[in-house]
């Protein structure tokens, strides 16, 4: 069964596209080589490392994250084959990338962008990662960036004004104990399913390795400044409804397919799946943090890469644009309550297959 939703990141590489606003993604992925290395060092086996190596990417959008995302991966089992056998990689291994994402992605962009002079062969797997996208023990490795933290679909009873349940923004604001609870639900729900198809489509001992954001335990999303800029953001939609620019009930019917969870949670849920042993939950900290807080031009931009999709599915683009201004607009005033928020948390996850 494929789902294809009917937001997308904006694919194409324009001033607005997802391929040239990543850049806080990026971060991440940059700040976490270190520790995938080491990762990929202590917990693989030297025994898969053969002459066939298939590296896959859930979630990986139209680039450029995923390039690094996947060059992270193949220099560290590259370095670990050549300090443990004292070979050369290159005349040994070869590499094949596996890029997944919705069938609506765009994929275009992505394979005109492959960074040349790269070493692995490259296939795109078009589907959802909820459920099986590959055959049964096909790839070593698997990375997701920035993916980790959607649900299939909203929970039920959250867009229905009749139901305790209703929720009247556009996020789950983790102050309505009754709607994160709905969430969470969901969200476990659909993240056992997601590890259960990893689980098949792993080699044994291979590993998962999932870099994101989630909430530390205890806070409440809008709490952080991830949360407080999401709130912005529906506040600039009631905005435009006054103005009459677009309908209230069209604001009110807006619900976005992510749950960033606790920690706490988040573990809970692949323990309980046990498919997967956790060998290491790391709080990534660096220096670019996770937002330019101080910049609140740069902060819009950011929230316009990755929730612009959502918001242009649901409004059109003009009013994704207009929408972004006033949240730059509300950064810029609300600069304290950003700066004095409860930080989140960047994390990498390393998971490897029982
Ligand atoms: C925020 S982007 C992250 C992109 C990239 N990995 C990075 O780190 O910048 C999330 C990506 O996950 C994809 N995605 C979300 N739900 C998905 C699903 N159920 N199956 C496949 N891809 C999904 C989206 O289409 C999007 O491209
Ligand atoms: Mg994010």
């Amino acid at each position: 069964m494929t789902t294809t939703p009917d937001w997308i990141m904006i694919g194409g590489d324009g001033p607005e596209s997802y391929n040239q606003q990543s850049s806080y993604q990026r971060a991440l992925l940059e700040a976490a080589k270190d520790k995938m290395t080491e990762a990929i060092s202590s917990n693989l086996s030297l025994d898969l490392i053969s002459n066939r190596f298939n590296v896959a990417d859930f979630g990986c959008a139209s680039g450029p994250n995923t390039f690094v995302a996947v060059q992270n991966i193949i220099d560290a089992v590259e370095e670990k084959y050549r300090k443990e056998t004292r070979q050369n990689p290159a005349e040994n291994i070869e590499f094949q990338v596996l890029f997944n994402d919705f069938t609506l992605n765009d994929f275009n962009t992505l394979f005109q962008t492959l960074p040349p002079g790269r070493r692995y062969y490259s296939a795109g797997v078009p589907g959802s990662f909820f459920d099986r996208v590959l055959p049964k023990e096909s790839f070593h490795i698997g990375v997701m960036s920035y993916a980790f933290h959607f649900t299939s679909k909203i929970p039920k009873g959250i867009m229905d004004r009749d139901s305790p349940l209703w929720n009247k923004d556009m996020q789950c604001t983790g102050f309505n104990e009754a709607v994160k609870k709905a969430y969470l639900d969901q969200y476990s729900i659909d993240t056992k399913k997601l590890l259960d198809a990893r689980a098949e489509e792993l080699v044994p001992g291979g590993l998962m390795l999932l870099l994101g954001s989630c909430l530390r335990d205890g806070v409440k999303m809008s709490e952080t400044p991830k949360g407080i800029v999401m709130d912005f953001i529906g506040e600039s939609l009631s905005d435009l409804a006054k103005q009459g620019v677009t309908e209230q009930e069209k604001v009110d019917t807006f619900r976005t397919s992510i749950y960033f969870a606790e920690q706490s949670e988040i573990k809970h849920i692949i323990e309980e799946n046990g498919k997967f042993t956790i060998e290491a939950f790391e709080d990534i900290i660096h220096s670019e943090n996770e937002f330019p807080l101080d910049q609140p031009k740069t902060l819009a931009i950011s929230f316009k890469a990755f929730y612009g999709a959502f918001i242009a599915a649901h409004f059109g683009t003009e009013i994704m644009r207009k929408t972004f201004e006033l949240v730059e607009i509300k950064a810029r005033k609300e600069m304290s309550r950003l700066t004095n928020a409860k930080p989140g948390m960047q994390y990498l996850i390393v998971l490897r297959k029982n």
